[in-house]
């Protein structure tokens, strides 16, 4: 009898012991969903950035935008909106110093409408301009500063968190567009183990200048193209070099300048396609500091006439850069230094528009006989043929032979040659995002480049969480086991008496 009765006290007992451990279990588990569930449900509070890119052929907004909390985790900005200025440069405004400013309205006026009301206050604003105001202020450096002065109290006008508007130097230009396409790439700041990740080179083409940038296999012999930079805890040595007047609108002065002007006032342009006609003015011509070398055109306008001679259109690319002087032990051209190219290159800006024209920026490369040969193609049909095939607007596609060539000879002067023309990768976005020098700079002056690697926990909250629970409730059953075992012992040898 008495054994029965303890043997019903034994069930009760069970039947808590598993009611208290489904009900901790219950509690655990609430205790991690919790948790986990909130902070996933929670909206992840996003922050901007804008910067206006004033190119010497026009300027654009790009909004940026990353979750607050993730600072210094690589790959994580993004483009969420751009936007086109209407209109030229603000270089070109030089005569109506006023609506250099204006002209950004329409822009502004949609990062207004794209940034939420209650973060524009803190949001920073940067406008960097290029090659074109570089071109100014070597002729004239007051009126480049009211220029500046224009856009930036335009800007002031906004209630953004306005940061500055500077000309920034051709080196922080390839610099920035390096870090551009190596932070998107995310090829910097992974904890690569190992060494150095390989890093990809930044070639940008454009209106006035032209940059490559790209960490070489060599020494850095020549000091002022070579820059040291520590990111995320690794130390790279860049070499970067940016050619003002290089940049396709100013190299087509270049040449124009090289062509034989007839009495009339015409110029035979071999490297425009044959029967198109353009009527310019010769200031227009000769007000740039690329081409102030003596003319003796008295006429006012001059008529230039396409010849489509792809032979000669070759040559006389040639002839606007020298190659007689080199003091290194290797130069581009114009006795610049320059080693050897190395590794994976990513061109973009017009390098990109004028080589998707020709259908060359696919993911797989093209061969450079191949892309000789479509250019060559190109500049050999008659204008009337090409403005009938294409929609494109005229000016770019009167213009697309000389940059397909331009092209072809500039990149073969960075030694890009039939070996090592598949390195390069003609890209305008990477992910989504614009690749140019903006994203890089807006990085840097708002301090989202650490020097050294972030220190980072080796679980997410998530899976720390989840592995303590698992380790508690694992722990809780040996626990409980080995109680149960205790208990059954003492009331074995409790039968026993
Ligand atoms: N759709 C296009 N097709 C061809 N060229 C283009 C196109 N859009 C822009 N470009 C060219 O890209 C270049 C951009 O240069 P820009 O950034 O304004 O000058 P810079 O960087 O020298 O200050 C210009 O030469 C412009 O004509
Ligand atoms: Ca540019």
């Amino acid at each position: 009898m008495v054994g029965a009765r303890q043997e019903i006290k034994l069930k009760k007992y069970r039947y808590l012991i598993a009611l208290v451990i489904i009900l901790m279990v219950v509690g655990v588990l609430v205790l991690v969903t919790i948790p986990v569930v909130q902070n996933r449900s929670l909206p992840k509070k996003l922050k901007y950035g804008i910067v206006l890119d004033a190119g010497s052929s026009h300027t654009a907004l790009y909004i940026y935008s990353w979750p607050a909390e993730k600072v210094n985790d690589t790959g994580i900005v993004t483009e969420v909106d751009s936007c086109k200025v209407k209109g030229p440069g603000i270089s070109s405004y030089w005569n109506d110093i006023e609506q250099a400013g204006k002209s950004l309205k329409v822009c502004l006026d949609k990062a207004k409408e794209r940034v939420p009301e209650k973060q524009q206050y803190v949001t920073p604003v940067y406008l960097g301009a290029t090659a074109g105001m570089r071109l100014l202020r070597s002729q004239n450096q007051a009126l480049a500063e009211q220029l500046m002065k224009s856009v930036q109290e335009f800007i002031k006008t906004y209630p953004f968190n306005f940061q500055g508007a500077q000309i920034i130097t051709g080196q922080e230009e390839g610099v920035f567009g390096w870090i551009t396409v190596n932070y998107l790439m995310e090829n910097i700041g992974k904890d690569n183990a190992g060494g150095n990740p390989e890093t990809e080179g930044a070639l940008d083409l454009g209106g006035a200048s032209t940059q490559i940038t790209f960490v070489p296999g060599e020494k850095i012999e020549s000091e002022e193209s070579a820059l040291k930079m520590r990111l995320y805890g690794k130390s790279y040595n860049i070499y970067t070099h940016s050619y003002l007047c290089y940049g396709k609108d100013q190299a087509l002065k270049l040449l124009l300048e090289k062509l034989d002007i007839t009495d009339n006032g015409t110029i035979l342009n071999p490297c425009f396609n044959k029967g198109y006609i353009r009527t310019i003015n010769v200031t227009e011509l000769f007000n740039s500091p690329c081409t102030s070398a003596q003319h003796n055109i008295i006429q006012q306008m001059v008529r230039i006439i396409g010849t489509g001679n792809f032979d000669q259109c070759d040559r006389y690319i040639r002839s606007i850069f020298n190659f007689s002087v080199c003091t290194w032990s290797s130069c581009s051209f114009n006795g610049v230094y320059q080693p050897k190219v190395h590794g994976k290159f990513g061109a973009f800006s017009a390098y990109y528009f004028v080589m998707d024209f020709f259908n060359l920026t696919s993911e797989k490369p093209y061969d450079l006989s191949t892309a000789q040969q479509r250019v060559k193609a190109f500049c050999l049909k008659p204008w009337a043929e090409v403005k009938n095939s294409f929609s494109t607007n005229e000016k770019y596609l009167s213009e697309n032979c000389f940059a397909g060539q331009y092209i072809l000879s500039l990149l073969q002067n960075y030694n890009f040659t039939s070996s090592n023309w598949k390195t390069i990768m003609f890209l305008r976005k990477i992910k989504g995002t614009n690749a140019g020098w903006t994203l890089g700079y807006m990085m840097n002056l708002t301090n989202m480049i650490p020097a050294e690697q972030p220190y980072t926990k080796p679980l997410t909250n998530a899976s720390y969480l989840t592995v303590m629970v698992i380790f508690s409730i694992f722990v809780f059953f040996l626990l409980l086991i080995g109680f149960l075992i205790f208990k059954k012992k003492i009331f074995k040898a409790q039968d026993k008496f």
